[in-house]
């Protein structure tokens, strides 16, 4: 290795504290760098923010399970989001026929547990040199990359967001047109972007079509010029004037179209004219506001959290319960781009230990709302604080009759005052 070339750096996801301290051990011996993260979902805001030259993947994470699901999952992200990056899976005993199937999944090699230290090490020094042939052969800023790839992630568990990325995957090399819907800010374009760079025409950048912005004919055939023999994304065709409909369903077949809409099915079947419509709904996305993607939220929200800290040098800060009750809570009506908003937000503003409530709030003379549920939870706090202070007052500062006024018993109002001030 020459004296300019990094360490390599690797990154072990198990959730076995002694077993990642153990390969860290021997790595670091080998003059290698070693990260454990304890979940996939630990690992992603590091993939983000760091340049990883292979990684190790531990394929149960909860205790007793065997089937590798979880493992197999993270394994099939992995490889969509950087296809140069080497992932060796480890198993445990007995594991053979799975370490077989990871192989055909995508992964570059596999060690069993447990394992023979110098097995180890040869099968991680193979890994490195296989990501690293693999960057060297098209040699890019690889910060810029990462940067891209980490954009290009699509996080989520909840299951309409793990059938879209099922459908991603399973069309992405065909030719199929691909319609994909949902409300402002949940992901169609992010989808968009993956379900391209996953297709046959990857080396290639994807032609735009801004619907909204084209109002003459000359515009639409020269983007159709520029996008044939690759992907053309038509950007809420729901709004391209309807006398221009029937003149792109007639081109599209010369390109690969992926389609997005905010429309719902049955609004599109009313703007969409029909030639247009079955030209590019052959595969249906649909994704769901982000309300109703359960944990997945707050699971976003940690990502944005780690990911910001990450780009703007601020230490990593856990969010606090309260305000993660309130992201929990809230509608989103921006759905993800509101939320990744809202927490840039808080990583910049924040000042405390953790990135509580406060730090969601938007500035004074900002336009922004507050999100709804924290306005709500404040606005009720600051209600009740206001009650309570003016019982008090109007009773001469007794409890009791302040307690009896507001129909609380003595204790419940001294705990409002202390939790107020008062
Ligand atoms: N599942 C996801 N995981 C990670 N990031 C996401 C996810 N979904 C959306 N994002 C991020 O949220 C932001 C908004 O997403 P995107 O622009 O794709 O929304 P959209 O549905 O195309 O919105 P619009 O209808 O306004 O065009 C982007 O920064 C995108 O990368």
């Amino acid at each position: 290795m020459s004296n300019d070339t990094p360490p390599p750096a690797i990154l072990f996801i198990d959730d076995d504290a002694d077993i990642v301290k153990a390969a860290r051990l021997l790595l670091e011996r080998r003059g290698m760098t070693l990260t454990g993260a304890a979940s996939p979902d630990a690992a992603w805001p590091l993939l983000a923010e760091n340049h990883y030259d292979a990684i190790l993947l531990d394929l149960n994470f909860a205790r007793g399970r065997t089937s590798g699901a979880e493992g197999f999952a993270m394994l099939d992200r992995l490889t969509a989001a950087d296809r140069d990056l080497a992932v060796v899976v480890i198993t445990g005993h007995s594991g053979i026929n799975i370490a077989v199937q990871a192989m055909r999944a995508g992964a570059a090699d596999f060690v069993i547990k447990p394992w023979g230290n110098e097995r180890l090490l040869t099968t991680v020094e193979r890994a490195v040199a296989l990501t690293r042939a693999r960057r060297s052969v098209a040699p890019a800023d690889a910060d810029a990359d990462a940067d891209a790839d980490a954009d290009r992630l699509i996080l989520g568990e909840a299951p309409a967001i793990q059938t879209a990325r099922e459908r991603i995957r399973r069309v992405a090399e065909t030719p199929a047109p691909v319609l994909i819907r949902g409300p402002a800010g949940s992901g169609k374009s992010l989808f968009a972007e993956v379900l391209h760079h996953a297709s046959a025409h990857a080396e290639r950048p994807p032609t735009l079509l801004a619907c909204a912005a084209v109002s003459e004919m000359t515009t639409l055939e020269t983007t159709l010029a520029r996008a044939k023999g690759g992907t053309l994304i038509l950007d809420a065709v729901d709004t391209l004037a309807p006398e221009l409909q029937l003149q792109l369903a007639t081109c599209l077949a010369q390109t690969r179209p992926i389609a997005t809409s905010r429309c719902d099915r049955a609004a599109l079947a009313q703007t969409l004219a029909p030639d247009l419509l079955y030209r590019v709904n052959t595969i249906e996305i649909d994704l769901p506001p982000l309300a109703e993607r359960g944990e997945d939220i707050l699971r976003l929200a940690r990502y944005f959290a780690e990911r910001f800290a990450g780009r703007y040098g601020k230490p990593p800060r856990p969010i606090s319960q309260t305000a993660a009750a309130a992201i929990t809570a809230d509608r989103w009506p921006d759905n993800v781009r509101g939320l990744r908003q809202a927490v840039e937000r808080a990583v910049l503003l924040g000042t405390g230990d953790q990135l509580d409530l406060v730090d969601f709030q938007f500035e004074a003379d900002a336009q922004a709302p507050i999100p709804r549920a924290m306005t709500s939870s404040l606005n009720l706090e600051r209600s009740e604080r206001l009650l309570v202070e003016a019982a008090l007052k109007r009773n001469g500062f007794n409890v009791s009759r302040a307690a009896a006024e507001l129909g609380l018993t003595r204790a419940a109002l001294y705990r409002r005052m202390a939790k107020y001030g008062l």
